[in-house]
Formats: C-alpha cells, sequence, structure tokens
C-alpha cells in the first residue's frame, strides 16, 4: 500500500479517464486512495468508472492535494480554461508534449510535475519518468514518484528536454513491442504455421524475453548472446535484423526519432 494520506484527506482531481487515466487511477485505488477523495472529470467517462463511490463530474473540492491532467494534448487548452484557480494543489500532467511552461501559464506559482507513464501501467508494469517546475518541494516530488510508483517503476528526469525523447521511447514504445508481435507471428505463418499457433508462439516469446530482460542479472546483448549458436538458427535471423544498413537499428532510431519529433510539435502546439 502506499501513502496515499493526505492525498485522502485532501483529494485528488483526475481529469480524463480513459486509458491512461483509468490505468493510474485502477493502481491508485489498488494502492490505497480511497475511492470518496476522487474526483473525475471526463465527459465521456466509461461505464465501468460509474458507481464506484467516485465523485464524477462533480463540482471540484476548494484546495485538492493534487489535480492529474490525463487529455490529449489538443484537448488540454479546453481542460485547463474550466479549471478554478488553485492554490497548495499540485499538478500533474502525463500529456505528451505540453510544457510545464504552458502549465506555468495556466497555474501562476503552482507546484507542476509532467510525468511521462505507458500503459503497462494497466497491470502494475508501468515505467513513468517524471520531471518537476520550479516551483516542486521534494515533498512534491515523492507524493508523484507515489503515486506512480503504484502502476509501475519511476525514473526522475533531470531537464524537461528529455521527456520528448523519453515519449518516444517508452511512452510509446508498448506499441512498437505489440507491433513486434504482431510482425513475429506474420512472419511465422509466412513460413507455414497457423495463425494461432503463430500468434501464441510471438506473444509468449515477447513476454516472456522482456522478463527475462528484467530479471536477469545479464545485460541484452549477453542474453542475445546466450540464445545465438555460433553458425546456428539465431546467427542466420540476426544477420538480417542486425543489418546495419537495412536492419532494426537503423529502423528503431527513425521511429522514436519520428515519435520524439512529433512530441516536440505538440509542445508547439500542433493539432
Ligand atoms: N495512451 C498512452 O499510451 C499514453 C498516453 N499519454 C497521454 O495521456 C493523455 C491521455 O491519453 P489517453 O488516455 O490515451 O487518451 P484517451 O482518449 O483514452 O483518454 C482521454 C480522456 O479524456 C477525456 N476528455 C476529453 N476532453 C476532456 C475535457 N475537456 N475534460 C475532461 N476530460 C476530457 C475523454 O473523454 C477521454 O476519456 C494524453 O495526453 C497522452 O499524451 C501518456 C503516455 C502514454
Ligand atoms: O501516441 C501518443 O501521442 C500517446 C503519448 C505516448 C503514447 N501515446
Amino acid at each position: 500500500m502506499s501513502d496515499f494520506t493526505e492525498i485522502n484527506r485532501r483529494s485528488l482531481v483526475l481529469v480524463g479517464c480513459g486509458r491512461m487515466g483509468g490505468a493510474m487511477l485502477t493502481g491508485w485505488l489498488a494502492g490505497g486512495l480511497e475511492p470518496g477523495a476522487v474526483t473525475v472529470l471526463d465527459p465521456k467517462l466509461a461505464p465501468e468508472w460509474q458507481d464506484r463511490g467516485l465523485r464524477v463530474n462533480a463540482d471540484l473540492p476548494d484546495s485538492p492535494a493534487v489535480l492529474v491532467l490525463a487529455v490529449k494534448p489538443q484537448m488540454m487548452g479546453d481542460a485547463l480554461g474550466a479549471m478554478p484557480d488553485l492554490s497548495d494543489t499540485l499538478v500533474i500532467s502525463v500529456a505528451a508534449g505540453t510544457t510545464l511552461a504552458t502549465f506555468e501559464a495556466a497555474f501562476p506559482g503552482a507546484p507542476i510535475v509532467r510525468v511521462m507513464p505507458n500503459t503497462p501501467a494497466a497491470i502494475g508494469q508501468g515505467i513513468s519518468a517524471m520531471i518537476g517546475n520550479g516551483a516542486t518541494t521534494p515533498a512534491h516530488l515523492d507524493l508523484t514518484e507515489a503515486l506512480m510508483r503504484a502502476v509501475g517503476r519511476v525514473v526522475r528526469l533531470e531537464s524537461e528536454d528529455q521527456m520528448d525523447a523519453v515519449t518516444g521511447l517508452s511512452a510509446s514504445g508498448p506499441a512498437y513491442v505489440f507491433h513486434m508481435i504482431e510482425a513475429m507471428a506474420a512472419a511465422g505463418e509466412a513460413q507455414g504455421l497457423s495463425p494461432a499457433l503463430a500468434l501464441e508462439l510471438a506473444r509468449m516469446t515477447v513476454a516472456g524475453a522482456g522478463a527475462l530482460a528484467v530479471h536477469a542479472d545479464e545485460d541484452p546483448a549477453v542474453l542475445r548472446q546466450n540464445v545465438t549458436s555460433p553458425n546456428g538458427t539465431t546467427a542466420a535471423g540476426l544477420a538480417v535484423l542486425m543489418d546495419a544498413d537495412h536492419g532494426l537499428p537503423p529502423l528503431m532510431a527513425r521511429t522514436v526519432a519520428a515519435a520524439t519529433e512529433r512530441g516536440r510539435e505538440l509542445g508547439r502546439g500542433a493539432a
């Protein structure tokens, strides 16, 4: 259980309870956040969140401990426009791109933390990166970290400049891995396996390799070498996958660069 005493006393407001907001709320409730201490603002709140004891689309409490913004960056202007002046409230945003400066304009003087989570948070296996503005104290950062640790691991950034690259790597990253499962399954089918068998093999290979990469003492490079017999099947496959010009490294570099750049565009207010 996390120490949510202060939040349970003063309450938390969640603006936007979709995939990311909902994943975080699931973890917080499991971690000891009291439903009655949560006000959820979302005009299209999913039915699963009704009748859970939450305050839904209700008036905002006077001085919540935390305001969490989890709407799309393109909707952030609307959401911020509906917020009252908040004093002594920690503002946390998980939005891609939207900068601390944007939130500082909306909440002058407020402590603000940008957090970049990812959807494995839905099963407590996320990783979140966080950076606070100049008004945040160590206590604000610790409170943010406690919230995000309820849904996975947390790393603290040294500078906001890192946030778009983090977004392009670990926030968008689950989609890359899901696509890798799709691609591996399709490749297995192309070699004659049934769709169901190929998908099961691909899914569990990625899941097992991911878990091994987390739990083993060795680096991923050593784990890869452990699979690779001299002149064996893996070496034949990796000769294609690791090709410096046409393999995964240049493809992944372009993928993360494109996502990072899109984060920068969103930060400049692009639609
Ligand atoms: N989905 C992901 O993998 C990740 C998403 N994020 C960020 O999380 C934020 C939310 O993304 P998702 O949860 O994927 O989107 P989503 O579309 O699933 O959820 C957004 C929610 O906001 C609600 N909403 C829209 N306008 C609103 C308003 N004015 N006031 C209150 N609620 C409003 C919508 O009804 C919806 O339920 C985005 O800023 C995104 O950049 C960050 C990391 C990962
Ligand atoms: O695709 C997006 O813009 C959001 C932010 C990172 C993951 N999903």
